[in-house]
């Protein structure tokens, strides 16, 4: 699209040929009908008036001698006119240029003079007729010629007209086209002087532009011709239309597909800000993972609102969800997760199934015949191009649903994951019919790493510090004008988008998110109770391969009517480790888990347990009460443990924490634990929803 723009861009020229400079009457026929008589006679009616002038002179000679031939007053009458008409045209002329000043004082003396000698002498006395007939046509001609030079010096696609600007700018001798102007946006191409200025020195005047014009940084854009190092289009938009806040109002596309694009606001034009999550093979679009960035106050929890709503409405895709702030914003919408999270481990381990979701889907896909995720993967599977079956009859599968797993205020989480465990992820999300959501509060380098970052292909750019800028838009965007930095916290909502099918010429343009107030708290429930009763529900594969890591974790979505299943809790990460890095109380510090407990004589296998009646239960007694405490957890969803999990457990049992520690090192080592991220904590490998 930038493509096509910047040739059309270079058509406009005037020095690129007949086009520009016919205007577009001659393609449109426009005061002549179409033909090529109507066309002429159309360019050529602004010159007629003075040839009209003279004709009309010389009429009024013939005549005015016919009546006055032998009149001594008429003549005395006529010369004062004469000089009476040349003195007022002077006089009227004192407001224009001098040129022209003089230039009609002389036609309307030259004209008077002839008309009152061809009145009083006849006009074809003498040379009167001579005079007539050259002095006429020159006359005439000096004022066509005039005409002509004059509309060049005007015309916007001369350089004259806009020399004034880009010369002030530092950018002589480069060339604004012909101007396309829309309400509220002005669109013209720009040709840079060939081998003294490049695309580069255009961008970095887009702010003396500014200045010069009188606007804001952000009213003025470039996007420079990929074909060409000197050539882009220049955008204006003079009055900020986003100042207006509009409101949400439920979503655009209920019940549409999750391929159809998500409309998430309104760009400064009025046309949608809108964007897509799964590739389309037939545009050439790639599915996508999205960054929401913004400064704390930019809007972000909105234009997560936006996108989530959005997403929800879609009668094929499952969203699960992990919100460290317990859901404070996304409550209303809660009931339409498939699945909800909080944040710390709980996270962890929804992390981890989408790890293990990935390999499955990708398996089915490819089963099916699908290189990549199309709305026909989530319908039941009944043709015979896309079945599973050898024979190639139709498998009738059930089908698989988009999934959209979301990380809010992600920074602790993808810092846990580690950059290599989140790029493996959103690499192969891709062919899994996935996309990936981060939003971060401080959108900087400290947040997230730079090979994180260049994961999440998609963005949505709210206010940010002007330092992170770099960080949130390529270097080609904020070339192109685009400032979040300069909008701070101080404009909610507003925001840059880029992803894959918006045209490129877009990125740096601002939009701005709908707003959601109490009113729509209303609609977000109802339109949760829809998800629930009509959006699309886990398919066999997924929830296979999500269970086998997360167990009774995952539960899907819940039924219409019934209670959410609560989100599983987050606990505290910021227990104190022993040295051997597994988590331990303050007073148990430093005690060897290894060594041999006190009052045990059977060595360091045996329990203090049953302490009131002295009896001490056997390694293997003491075993199996360990491992029916790991089912315990399990049955209750919480799949992340430590030895801080197991206090109130030892408590009951008389068992020492120490001892814990080394029976969790030892299960994971026989496999029914999986070391996480975090030192210390191990995640339940489930064997309650597996078996
Ligand atoms: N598109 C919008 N138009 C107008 N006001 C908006 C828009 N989006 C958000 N706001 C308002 O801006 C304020 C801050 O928004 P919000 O709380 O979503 O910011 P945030 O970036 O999520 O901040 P934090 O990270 O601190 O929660 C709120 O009062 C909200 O109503």
């Amino acid at each position: 699209m930038a493509r096509n723009n910047s040739r059309r861009a270079r058509h406009d020229f005037p020095d690129d040929g007949m086009l520009a400079f016919a205007g577009p009457g001659l393609l449109s026929g426009e005061g002549g009908g179409g033909s090529v008589r109507g066309y002429l006679l159309h360019r050529v009616k602004p010159h007629l008036p003075p040839w009209l002038a003279v004709g009309a002179t010389g009429v009024a000679g013939a005549l005015g001698h016919w009546r006055w031939a032998d009149s001594a007053a008429a003549g005395v009458g006529l010369t004062l006119s004469s000089v009476l008409l040349t003195g007022a045209t002077w006089w009227a002329g004192k407001a224009t240029s001098q040129q022209r000043r003089l230039h009609s004082a002389i036609t309307v003396a030259a004209g008077s003079a002839w008309l009152t000698a061809a009145c009083l002498a006849g006009p074809t006395a003498g040379p009167l007729d001579d005079l007539f007939l050259m002095g006429g046509p020159v006359v005439a001609l000096s004022w066509n010629v005039r005409m002509v030079l004059r509309r060049n010096d005007a015309d916007p696609q001369g350089d004259g007209a806009d020399k004034g600007l880009l010369e002030k700018v530092g950018l002589a001798r480069a060339m604004l086209g012909t101007a396309k102007v829309e309400p509220n946006r002005v669109t013209a191409p720009v040709a840079l002087a060939a081998g003294e200025q490049t695309n580069d020195d255009m961008a970095k005047s887009l702010g003396r532009i500014a200045s010069a014009l009188d606007l804001p940084t952000s009213a003025v854009r470039y996007n420079p011709d990929p074909d060409s190092s000197r050539r882009g289009e220049l955008v204006i938009v003079p009055e900020d239309m986003l100042g207006d806040v509009v409101e949400w109002e439920g979503p655009s596309n209920l019940g549409g597909s999750i391929a159809e694009p998500l409309v998430i606001g309104r760009y400064d034009d009025g046309s949608p800000l809108q964007m897509w999550l799964p590739g389309d093979p037939e545009a050439g679009r790639n599915s996508t993972h999205v960054l929401v960035a913004g400064m704390s106050g930019s809007g972000k929890g909105d234009a997560a609102l936006n996108l989530l709503t959005e997403i929800l409405s879609r009668r094929d895709v499952i969203v699960w969800f992990s919100d460290p702030k317990a859901f404070q914003d996304f409550a209303p919408l809660r009931p339409g997760l498939d699945w909800a999270v909080e944040g710390g481990s709980p996270t962890e381990v929804m992390v981890a199934a989408v790890q293990a979701a990935i390999p499955a889907r990708t398996r089915w896909l490819g089963a099916h015949g699908y290189r990549q995720w199309v709305p026909e993967a989530a319908e039941q599977q009944t043709s015979r191009e896309h079945t599973c079956r050898p024979d190639g009859r139709p498998c009738g599968c059930p089908g698989m649903p988009f999934l959209v797993a979301w990380w809010e205020e992600a920074a602790n989480t993808l810092r846990n994951m580690g950059d290599d465990a989140f790029t493996g992820i959103t690499q192969e999300a891709r062919s899994a019919g996935m996309a990936a959501f981060v939003s971060l509060q401080r959108p900087s380098y400290d947040q997230m790493s730079t090979s994180t970052r260049a994961s999440l292909p998609s963005v949505i750019a709210l206010g940010c510090d002007p330092r992170d800028e770099g960080f949130v838009l390529s270097d080609d965007v904020l070339a192109a004008g685009a400032r979040p930095g300069a909008w701070g916290n101080r404009r909610p909502g507003y925001c840059y988008v880029v992803s894959p099918g918006i045209p490129e010429d877009r990125y740096a343009s601002p939009g701005r998110t709908f707003r959601f107030t109490h009113r729509a708290v209303e609609v977000m429930e109802l339109l949760a109770q829809w998800a629930q009763r009509n959006g699309a529900t886990t398919d066999p594969v997924t929830a296979g391969a999500v269970s086998a890591v997360a167990g009774t974790a995952y539960t899907g979505r819940a039924q219409p009517g019934d209670e959410q299943p609560a989100p599983l809790r987050a606990v505290q990460e910021d227990e104190p480790m022993d040295n051997s890095g597994l988590l331990v109380d303050p007073e148990d510090a430093g005690i060897d888990p290894e060594a041999d407990l006190p009052g045990s004589e059977q060595g360091d296998d045996t329990p203090i347990f049953g302490q009131e009646t002295g009896r001490k239960p056997t390694p293997e007694e003491a075993r199996q009460l360990f491992a029916r405490a790991l089912e315990e957890f399990e049955s209750n969803g919480q799949m992340i443990v430590g030895p801080k999990d197991f206090m109130d457990w030892c408590e009951r049992n008389n068992l020492s924490r120490p001892w814990v520690s080394a029976r969790l090192k030892e299960a994971a080592e026989n496999g029914r634990l999986e070391p996480t991220n975090t030192t210390g904590r191990w995640r339940i490998v489930p064997t309650l929803a597996a078996a």
